[in-house]
């Protein structure tokens, strides 16, 4: 789930991409870019590792211009290396740099028709570069340079490209692009300021990153739209592919999405207390006389909710194991290896929050299994009487292919589980899943702003559909022995 942001200005923007790409942070953690339009030029700098570790004075001063696209990655298609950090690059038509959240579906296909077809090469393994590509080819048969040569383009690609992807790019002598994938499976907001009587515009994968640069959210870019704002700030949209379901991905509201963004129009702070009061209330449901004494979130994601669990319960809510504020998220690393050692290294309980007590550890969701399993562990290392787990997702036993990596169903720990079997691979002494009908109330919330969800982790149901073989093609490209294998070659 990677971060993007794009900004156009009346003066240099790489500060502000900047900022705006350290509240993105949370979304990939492996490698960061900006890059900008000044003139005649196009500046990239772009490498592995954190927002603050891939830029330095010296790299800043460069990026020059006051149009600009910045992107952190997560990883999701071919590999860690930095010739896959983004914005891509390529030279024609005009010269365009793109950054891509999200993951496509139909990548091997694209590229091979991209080379035969359009004569282009796809020089990684990235799909983004794919996707830039078939823009660019898009792009270039209009023969034109106007925001409705890049509609058509956009409309085009999207008649091609199967998957989630929330899109920004710089086009040289035109402006900003960016756009949504038709059914607005990635996130992405748009925002304007007004500077000295001007208007500047911003689109970001979360409202957070415009609240910290000063923009005004005006809207969620809509599925299948494309927006173009040209060198001196004026606005263009179209709708660019016909109307569709739009199933935004529940799991952003579940564990990627920072509870003070706003998305598709919904508080992700709200949705995960509503989250939690569904949680509780199925447990009180199951059992009412329950003799829970504490309740104790796994830190970060799952604090909302686990707060709001304890009031239903109405039961302590108590902090009881300290986050080391160096470490970043587990879940988003990129082996199996490096999450299991990080959680130890992440998290340390406080003894007296567990000793003797029956305590309920509340986590956003349970994917592979990794933290929850050393969690439970560590409670009743520290003493605890008896451990329960609840979690604010159902089981998550599909892959995800839309812009989160868990391609691999046999690395979920409830895939072809029962929650009991679960349970005891988790070592609780009760296990309490989230419904899946409680989870998509709690997101769209009580305006019932959102219909339907991509929620196929948890429910197998593909909105796109996909190919036959696709899951065991991807298996094979992506499983966590897969790529430990290409890190070993
Ligand atoms: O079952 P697993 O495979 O362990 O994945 C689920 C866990 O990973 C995430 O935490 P993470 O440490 O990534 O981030 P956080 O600090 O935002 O909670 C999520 O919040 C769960 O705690
Ligand atoms: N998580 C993402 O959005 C990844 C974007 C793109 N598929 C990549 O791997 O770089
Ligand atoms: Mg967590």
């Amino acid at each position: 789930m990677c971060g993007i942001i794009g900004i156009v200005g009346h003066n240099d923007v790489a500060a502000q991409l900047y900022d705006g790409l350290t509240v993105l942070q949370h979304r990939g953690q492996d490698a960061a870019g900006i890059a900008t339009s000044e003139g005649t030029r196009l500046r990239v700098h772009k490498g592995n590792g954190l927002v603050r570790d891939v830029f330095d004075q010296a790299s800043m001063q460069l990026l020059r211009g006051n149009i600009g696209i910045g992107h952190c990655r997560y990883p999701t298609a071919g590999s860690e290396g930095s010739d896959e950090a983004q914005p891509f690059y390529v030279n024609s038509p005009f010269g365009i740099v793109l950054a891509h959240n999200g993951n496509l579906i139909n990548t091997e296909a694209l590229r091979n028709e991209v080379f035969a077809q359009d004569r282009r090469n796809i020089n990684t393994e990235s799909d983004s570069e794919v996707l830039l590509n078939v823009f660019a080819h898009e792009l270039d048969r209009q023969k034109a340079l106007s925001p409705a040569a890049a509609f058509k383009a956009i409309e085009n690609l999207h008649q091609r490209c199967v998957g989630g992807y929330a899109v920004v790019a710089a086009v040289l002598g035109m402006g900003l692009v960016a756009f949504r994938d038709p059914h607005g499976i990635r996130p992405l907001v748009l925002g304007k300021r007004t500077v000295n009587g001007r208007d500047e515009y911003a689109v970001a994968s979360e409202s957070v990153a415009l609240d910290l640069t000063g923009f005004e959210r005006l809207r969620d870019v809509r599925p299948g739209e494309g927006i173009v704002v040209t060198a001196d700030g004026q606005l263009f949209t179209q709708a660019c592919a016909e109307e569709q379901v739009h199933t935004p991905c529940i799991f952003e509201y579940v564990y990627f999405a920072r509870p003070d963004s706003m998305m598709d129009d919904v508080s992700v702070h709200k949705a995960r207390m509503r989250m939690g009061q569904k949680l509780g209330e199925k447990i009180l449901r199951l059992r009412p006389d329950h003799d829970i004494d504490t309740v104790i979130p796994i830190p970060d994601s799952s604090r909302d909710a686990a707060l709001e669990v304890a009031n239903v319960l109405g039961v302590k809510y108590r902090e009881g194991f300290i986050k080391n504020r160096y470490v970043g998220r587990t879940f988003i690393m990129p082996g199996q290896s490096e999450r299991a050692k990080s959680v130890r290294r992440k998290l340390n309980p406080i003894p007296l929050e567990f000793r003797n007590r029956v305590v309920l550890l509340v986590d956003d969701s349970i994917v592979r299994g990794t933290t929850s399993q050393q969690i439970v562990q560590m409670a009743r290392d520290a003493g605890a009487r008896k451990v329960y787990l609840a979690s604010a997702a159902p089981p998550v036993r599909y892959p995800n292919i839309y812009g989160i990596d868990m391609p691999t169903a046999e690395e979920l720990v409830a895939y072809n589980r029962s929650e009991e079997d679960v349970q005891a691979i988790l070592g609780c002494d009760w296990l309490i899943y989230q419904d899946l009908s409680d989870l998509q109330e709690a997101v769209s919330g009580p305006k019932h702003s959102i219909d339907h969800f991509d929620s196929s982790c948890f429910n197998g149901e593909y909105v796109t559909g996909t190919a036959d073989d696709y899951f065991e093609r991807i298996k094979h490209l992506r499983s966590d022995e897969a790529k430990k294998q290409r890190r070993v070659s």
